[in-house]
């Protein structure tokens, strides 16, 4: 039985996440509808989801030392990763200790904060297909990875062209960069080193997948009516990515049954093993009927914004149902779609253009997330729009985009 308290009052049910941007946000407000005392922690004051929560906390959520200290004097019964560049062996020392629960578990956290992490998991433990991948600590190291070494009996063949740098602790493609041939290999390494979350000086290198279409699996694991853990998944995302970030999805995404079940095969096993309680956005690269596994978040998915105008309960929703052990539905409700609006500009407090004009496209909506920091590529809101199928949905999810023009107040 799952019992809830009252907010702000002794027995009040309190839920902390780590990272409170636009997903945080959402799931925040999901988390106050059923009255559950909510406290918003972020690296920098007024993150979107500390404008919602009960409480606002700014440390650097990458210091044990900091993050302990914060949850014992909080004392949530949940924490929620809401973001990777977590200090998660902290995590599970406190989670090993009693002191709290992570969602959906410290150990799923801390595999997913680092591509490494998952990566071996999900090939060399699980046997699950991925893109052929190594990693690299030096710009020697990225060279011979992608070349190989000379022929012969300790030769390794290298992963070739095109391949994908990224760092291993990054995410929205920061630092990921393609290689076409020997000329690109330094920049991309350059580029990684700056763009990693966490500087760590490590890459993977992938082997360039040329796939038909990427999907996100939005899988839920949730206690059913007699006490057992289920698995749930949604519909289907597409999803197109320029420069590594996502920038437009839609739900759902056709597919032919073969592809359907491989894709849901591989993200059972891997949720599986991860483990714990709430929903995972696993990416997976499909053509034809072969399926790769790319990453998986253990926490709602940028691209599954689409799921505030396209399911009766969106992916954030699922999320708070899940960790507090409350039944879910992941039923579709109608087709739609989500396009991004990025900043176009590098200012504090920007203003929003054409938000009437953007919310007269049929069937559309918004969420301006409220981010105090413009930045020309950062994402400051997204267009939603339903329709009675996917196209009409993407053509217009992308029209309320474009008529939203940021700008400098
Ligand atoms: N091996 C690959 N082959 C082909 N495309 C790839 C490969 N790896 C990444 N991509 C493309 O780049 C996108 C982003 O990659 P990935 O998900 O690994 O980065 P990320 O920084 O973790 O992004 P996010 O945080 O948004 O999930 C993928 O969705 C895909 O479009
Ligand atoms: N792909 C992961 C993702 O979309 N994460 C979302 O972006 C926020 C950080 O945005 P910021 O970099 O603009 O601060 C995170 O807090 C999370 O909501
Ligand atoms: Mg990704």
């Amino acid at each position: 039985m799952t019992t809830l308290g009252t907010p702000l009052s002794p027995h009040a049910t309190k839920v902390m996440l780590l990272g409170s941007g636009e997903l945080g946000k959402e799931v925040l407000i999901a988390l106050h509808r059923l009255g559950v005392e909510t406290i918003a922690v972020d690296r920098y004051e007024h993150a979107p989801g500390q404008q919602v929560a009960h409480h606002a906390r700014t440390i650097v959520m990458s210091d044990p030392q900091q993050l302990k200290a914060l949850i014992e004097a909080e004392r949530p019964h949940l924490v929620v990763p809401e973001i990777e560049a977590i200090a998660t062996p902290m995590l599970e020392e406190l989670e090993a200790a009693g002191t709290v629960r992570v969602i959906p578990t410290a150990r799923a956290a801390r595999l997913t904060m680092d591509r490494e992490g998952i990566r071996v998991l999900a090939a060399e433990t699980l046997g699950l297909p991925t893109s052929p991948y190594k990693f690299c600590d030096s710009l020697a190291e990225l060279q011979s990875a992608i070349v190989g070494s000379a022929a012969g009996d300790s030769g390794q063949r290298g992963i070739g062209y095109p391949c994908i740098v990224k760092p291993v602790m990054s995410s929205s493609g920061k630092g990921q960069s393609k290689i076409d041939g020997p000329d690109d290999i330094q920049k991309a390494w350059e580029y990684a080193m700056a763009g990693g979350r966490v500087s760590h000086g490590r890459v993977i290198v992938e082997g360039f997948i040329d796939f038909d279409y990427e999907i996100t699996q939005l899988t839920v694991r949730a206690i059913g009516a007699s006490d057992q853990m289920e698995t749930h998944f949604c519909d289907p995302i597409g999803h197109v990515q320029v420069g590594g970030d996502y920038v437009e999805s839609w739900q759902p995404h056709p597919m032919q049954p073969a592809a359907l079940a491989e894709s849901r095969r591989i993200a059972k096993a891997v949720t599986d093993n991860l483990g714990g309680q709430g929903l995972f956005g696993v990416e997976l690269f499909v053509k034809g009927d072969q399926v790769w596994f790319s990453e998986v978040s253990p926490r709602p998915h940028d691209t599954g914004l689409v799921t505030l105008c396209t399911q009766h309960q969106s992916e954030f929703e699922l999320h708070a149902r899940a960790i507090l052990g409350l039944p879910v539905d992941t039923s579709l409700r109608n087709p739609g779609a989500s396009a991004v609006i990025y900043g176009g500009v590098d200012a504090q407090g920007i203003m929003f253009d054409g938000v009437d004009e953007a919310l007269r496209v049929p069937g559309s909506d918004l969420r301006l997330f409220g981010k105090p920091e413009s930045f020309a590529k950062r994402r400051m809101g997204v267009a939603l729009a339903r329709a009675t199928d996917v196209d009409t949905a993407r053509g217009n999810a992308k029209l309320a985009a474009s008529k939203v023009k940021p700008r400098k107040a």
